[in-house]
């Protein structure tokens, strides 16, 4: 999570293989990016990460069916019927395999989308504000879906989302302010997570600074809202002697 602009989705188009980091490293299931040729980049991004869109990005024309068996066909391979039937069965589409995209409602869409990511058995599914489109009923469905792709597959998942409820779902939230890390929440409450927003998104400056500081005393936790106003808040607090 962070302000708009922050960076959120630049950081996970460069975890995904998808941009290149000027800095620093990523590494996907213990293998660096790095070094990868453009070739075999394309073949990890593939065939080890799943990424799902604000969008659903689906094919209109192709079945439920045949848009998850796509990425799978497109690396070569002719998927069975009961792979693709159990990849929908895992998102809850189970019997909806022949519908095309205008035959089904937003949140099923997103779930086929799910699934097509899902069919290459990524280590990694990042998702970029996957409930963003979806009203809020809907937008909770996909969300246990993705908790339970967790808590029931061990799926791992990395998500942007601008919504703390969403982010409350997750087990860790990190933050991000002007391209940096500026903070974490473990196991963290939707008003966790709204608090922090707030002071992340507080207006900068000197005054700023000061009242960031303030925010950070209510939360137990350093506010920041530039890299700069970071060490003007934590040295004032460290010359007030610490939070209050
Ligand atoms: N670490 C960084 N170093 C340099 N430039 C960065 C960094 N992170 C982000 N940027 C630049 O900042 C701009 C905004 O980034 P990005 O679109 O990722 O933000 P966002 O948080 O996803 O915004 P939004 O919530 O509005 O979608 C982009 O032009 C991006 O190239």
């Amino acid at each position: 999570m962070g302000p708009s602009g922050s960076g959120k989705s630049t950081l996970l188009q460069c975890a995904a293989g998808l941009d290149r980091p000027t800095a620093g490293s990523v590494e996907i299931d213990g293998v660096p990016l790095a070094g990868l040729s453009e070739r075999r980049l394309t073949l990890l991004r593939r065939d080890r990460i799943g990424f799902v869109f604000q969008s659903f990005n689906l094919l209109p024309s192709l079945t439920a069916a045949q848009n998850v068996a796509l990425p799978l066909r497109l690396a070569g391979r002719r998927p069975s019927r009961t792979e693709v039937r159990e990849v929908l069965a895992r998102v809850g589409l189970a019997g909806r395999e022949r519908h095309r995209p205008g035959e089904l409602s937003g949140g099923q869409q997103q779930r086929v989308a799910l699934a097509r990511a899902l069919i290459t058995r990524p280590a990694v599914l990042f998702g970029d504000e996957p409930t963003g489109a979806l009203d809020s009923t809907t937008g909770r469905e996909v969300l246990s879906m993705l908790r339970e792709l967790v808590d029931r597959d061990g799926q791992t998942v990395v998500m942007v989302t601008h919504d703390p409820m969403a982010a409350a779902r997750a087990d860790r939230v990190v933050f991000l302010v002007d391209g940096r890390l500026a903070g974490e929440l473990h196991a963290p409450t939707p008003q966790a997570v709204a608090a922090r927003m707030a002071g992340l998104e507080a207006p900068k400056g000197p005054a700023a600074a000061v009242g960031a500081t303030a925010v950070s005393a209510m939360t137990g936790l350093p506010v920041m809202t530039t890299t700069t106003a970071m060490s003007a808040a934590t040295d004032t607090t460290a010359k007030a002697g610490g939070p209050c």
